[in-house]
């Protein structure tokens, strides 16, 4: 179940006192680009194949998606594969990114909207934190939070990520993780195995 928090009633302001009349015609069915759309984060990572190549396109791609706009794109950094039982240096390393979108999508349509673009570029889902070619996660959507298992807000695990929280903070360096606060005062955000892998910004 999706929702989002609550809204301070004391915070919102009066409506005018003279509100415009509600449009008379619907909004149109090709939307403008989602500038004033919803703020996400995504985590893009992978670890097997032409990674820089594959990142670069999955950006591409994210900037493609209908009622999307990319709007920040952090620099790759090289992370150590984190699997269940720990930090695995024998796996090959992950390149790691983070995006900000703006989008009019509802939640569960940006993750349908990112889920194709995994497979498009030859995700196979075999173990669970396996060795993949792509993933992109959802670390935020707004304030939203949710506890729902096919979509859970914030991310359940962003906040211990430093391959998450570093390149996020490079980008925004004010980010907030709903419900955990300041990215900046959380510990795996000065974690020692996220590496500068390219100067330049994705985007
Ligand atoms: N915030 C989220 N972003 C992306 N997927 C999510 C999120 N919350 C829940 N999921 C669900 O998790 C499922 C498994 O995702 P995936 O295979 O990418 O996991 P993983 O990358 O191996 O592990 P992790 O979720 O720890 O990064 C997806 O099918 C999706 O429905
Ligand atoms: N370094 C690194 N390790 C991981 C990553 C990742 O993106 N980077 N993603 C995982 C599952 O989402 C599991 N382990």
């Amino acid at each position: 179940m999706i929702r989002k928090e609550r809204i301070n009633p004391a915070t919102v302001p009066p409506a005018p006192a003279t509100a415009p009349a509600p449009a008379a015609t619907p909004a149109p069915t090709t939307e403008p680009p989602a500038a004033d759309g919803v703020v996400a984060i995504l985590s893009l990572g992978s670890n097997l194949g032409d990674r820089e190549r594959t990142i670069r396109d999955a950006t591409a791609r994210v900037a493609g998606i209908d009622r999307v706009t990319l709007t920040g794109a952090s620099a790759l950094v090289e992370t150590p594969a984190l699997k269940l039982d720990g930090i695995d240096h024998a796996a090959p390393a992950y390149l790691n990114a983070i995006l900000r979108v703006s989008t009019t999508l509802a939640p569960e349509q940006l993750l349908e909207a990112v889920n194709a673009i995994e497979n498009a570029l030859g995700r196979v889902r075999v173990e669970r934190w396996g060795d993949r070619t792509l993933d992109i996660d959802i670390v935020t959507f707004g304030d939203v939070v949710s506890d729902d298992a096919t979509l859970t807000l914030p991310h359940p695990r962003a906040a211990e990520r430093g391959f998450v929280l570093v390149p996020w903070l490079e980008l925004d360096p004010h980010a907030v993780l709903p419900g955990r606060g300041a990215v900046s005062a959380l510990p795996a955000a000065t974690s020692n195995d996220v590496q500068p892998y390219s100067a330049e910004a994705l985007l």
